[in-house]
């Protein structure tokens, strides 16, 4: 069976990669674009664009919308596919945990599935699992995330879903001197029970994250570099075969492949 595919956020650095991998997929066909500009220089390829995702849904009848847009726009574009019985694939970043139960409830109700994937890359999935593993036996750990500097969200959400991983083995506790104190704010950067994930934004960059997790006189680095957006491309072509088959809502890759 074919699938039939939307995108959302098609003239993004993701955005252009996803196209170009759906239209090249057989066993895809890209049916709409969802864009909130209509503007010439737009993927076209002659696929339909469109501003109302409920227009786009209507008139292309799109089974998965896979979303590469910005955290503001994400949340109504998985609401409003989910109500018309369009499965999500979702790379945007920048949930809230609110927003995250909103969306479960509605895939319970509506019975469809969604899938949201921090990282669609493989090594970074095994990045964040071996990282879940390691800190079990080393529990004092910091995540350093490096990105390129038009991202608009900090922390990553790949550092923010280690962090989520890392506290289903390692209980909370507040690393560092009990009394230190930060001379400029931010210093020691976010706090997640305790551990801390720093984020850095350079011109350069693509998605990097390394897991530090220290120990008496020892140093575990765990480190995942995407150099190239193709690298996310498999996690895609792959959540949208599985989310076919599914019907709850899936957070993590990993849930699908590991
Ligand atoms: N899960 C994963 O593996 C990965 C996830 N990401 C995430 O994917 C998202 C996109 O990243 P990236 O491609 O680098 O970002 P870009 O800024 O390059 O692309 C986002 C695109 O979405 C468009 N857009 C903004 N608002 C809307 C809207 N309401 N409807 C439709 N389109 C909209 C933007 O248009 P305009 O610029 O004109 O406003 C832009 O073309 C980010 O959240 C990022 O964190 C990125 C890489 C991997
Ligand atoms: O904005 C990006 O580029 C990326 N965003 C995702 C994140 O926030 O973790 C995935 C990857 O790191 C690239």
């Amino acid at each position: 069976m074919v699938i039939k595919v939307a995108i959302a956020g098609p003239r993004g650095r993701m955005g252009k990669e996803a196209v170009a991998t759906i239209i090249k997929n057989e066993e895809f066909l890209l049916v709409g674009l969802l864009d909130h500009k209509k503007e010439e220089e737009n993927v076209g390829n002659n696929i339909p664009i469109f501003t109302s995702l409920e227009e786009l849904i209507e008139q292309t009848e799109p089974d998965v919308l896979v979303d590469l847009t910005i955290p503001t726009a994400v949340f109504g574009h998985a609401m409003t596919a989910l109500q018309y019985g369009v499965r999500p694939v979702i790379g945007t970043t920048g949930f809230t945990d609110l927003q995250l139960d909103e969306i479960r409830q509605k895939v319970e109700e509506k019975q469809i599935g969604c899938l949201i994937a921090p990282n669609f890359s493989i090594g970074a999935v095994l990045m964040m699992k071996f990282a879940q593993t390691a800190a079990k036996y080393l529990p004092d750990v910091e995540i350093i995330e490096m990105h390129h500097d038009r991202k608009v969200d900090a922390p990553s959400g790949t550092a923010i879903k280690t962090a989520q991983m890392i506290q289903d083995t390692r209980n909370p506790f507040e690393q560092g001197h009990p009394d230190e104190e930060e001379i400029f704010a931010g210093a020691r950067g976010a706090n997640i029970e305790g551990m801390h994930i720093h984020s850095v934004r350079l011109p350069g960059l693509v998605a990097h994250q390394q897991v530090l997790l220290g120990g008496e006189g020892q140093l575990l680095t765990i480190r995942h570099d995407s150099f190239d957006r193709t690298s996310f491309m498999s996690g895609i072509v792959l959540s949208i075969h599985e989310i076919m088959k599914q019907n709850t809502l899936i957070y993590g890759l990993e849930e699908i492949i590991l």
